[in-house]
């Protein structure tokens, strides 16, 4: 069974957000300096209250051990990184900008995984390759995934419908590259549940009212069709959904 907390306001959301990934960074280098931090982060929304809960909050960025974390994207488009859609780009322009200009961290930023730019645009083959240099650049395991839903249930690039059956069957790859994407751009690539349900624990973030039909069909139906579903359903225990009270509106509260 996943594990539900939810916010009536945006600030009390960010603050417990930061403090969640604020343990599991402990919980994963548990006091070695040798020790590194793997997380893999999603797109979309997800990038501001990465800063309001880990940079822009006085309780959570002194205690954060930038240089011990390793980060890698859930999913990426086939996209530069200077175009608005990379989800890359906004991480940096949300987060690591900000964090280098926080001086001292200038020098002491975290790793950063991004897929190889220079094969993009490249077609089928470079598409292709670009997920499987990003699939060998992987952790054995992810001490933390942090995860959003799209408004159609889709989770990283993992899209429902039976044309993307590909995505969320695929067992033994751990990158994958999506094409004829539902949502712009078309390329993109992907980790696949076998790597969700390795890491050792996984956090959902949904905010909006754009989002409460879905958390409803997501968190109340079950529809086991929505690769979100298939995440709890894979491995619930392990998995935390922060929702605020606008994306959660359909979600009874003793739920
Ligand atoms: O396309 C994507 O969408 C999902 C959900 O984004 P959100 O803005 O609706 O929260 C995101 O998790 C994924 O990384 C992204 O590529």
């Amino acid at each position: 069974m996943v594990k539900l907390q939810r916010f009536h306001e945006d600030k009390a959301l960010v603050r417990q957000f930061g403090k969640y990934i604020l343990e599991k960074q402990d919980s994963a280098l548990a006091g070695n300096s040798d020790a590194v931090f793997n997380i893999a982060i999603s797109g979309g929304s997800m990038n501001k209250v990465l800063y309001e809960g880990l940079v822009n909050n006085k309780d959570t960025f002194p205690h954060i051990k930038w240089p011990q974390w390793r980060i890698f994207f859930c999913d990426e488009r086939l996209v530069s990184f200077e175009d608005p859609l990379s989800n890359y780009g906004q991480f940096k322009k949300a987060v690591l900008d900000p964090l280098v200009h926080k001086g001292d961290q200038l020098n002491l930023g975290p790793t950063v995984y991004t897929i190889n730019q220079s094969l993009i645009g490249g077609g089928e083959t470079a598409n292709k390759k670009i997920a499987e240099e990003y699939a060998s650049s992987l952790p054995a395991s992810f001490d933390l995934i942090l995860l959003g839903c799209g408004d159609d249930g889709h989770t990283c690039s993992l899209f429902p419908g039976e044309a993307f059956n590909y995505l969320v069957e695929e067992m033994t790859r751990k990158v994958v590259w999506c094409h004829n994407s539902p949502k712009p751009p078309t390329n993109r690539i992907t980790i696949t549940l076998p790597v969700i349900a390795d890491a050792k624990h996984i956090c959902f973030l949904a905010t909006g009212s754009s989002k409460k039909n879905i958390m409803h069909d997501v968190l109340i139906i079950k529809n086991s069709e929505l690769p979100s579903v298939l995440v709890n359903e894979m491995i619930g225990s392990r998995v935390t959904w922060f929702l605020d009270d606008a994306a959660g509106a359909l979600i009874p509260q003793d739920c």
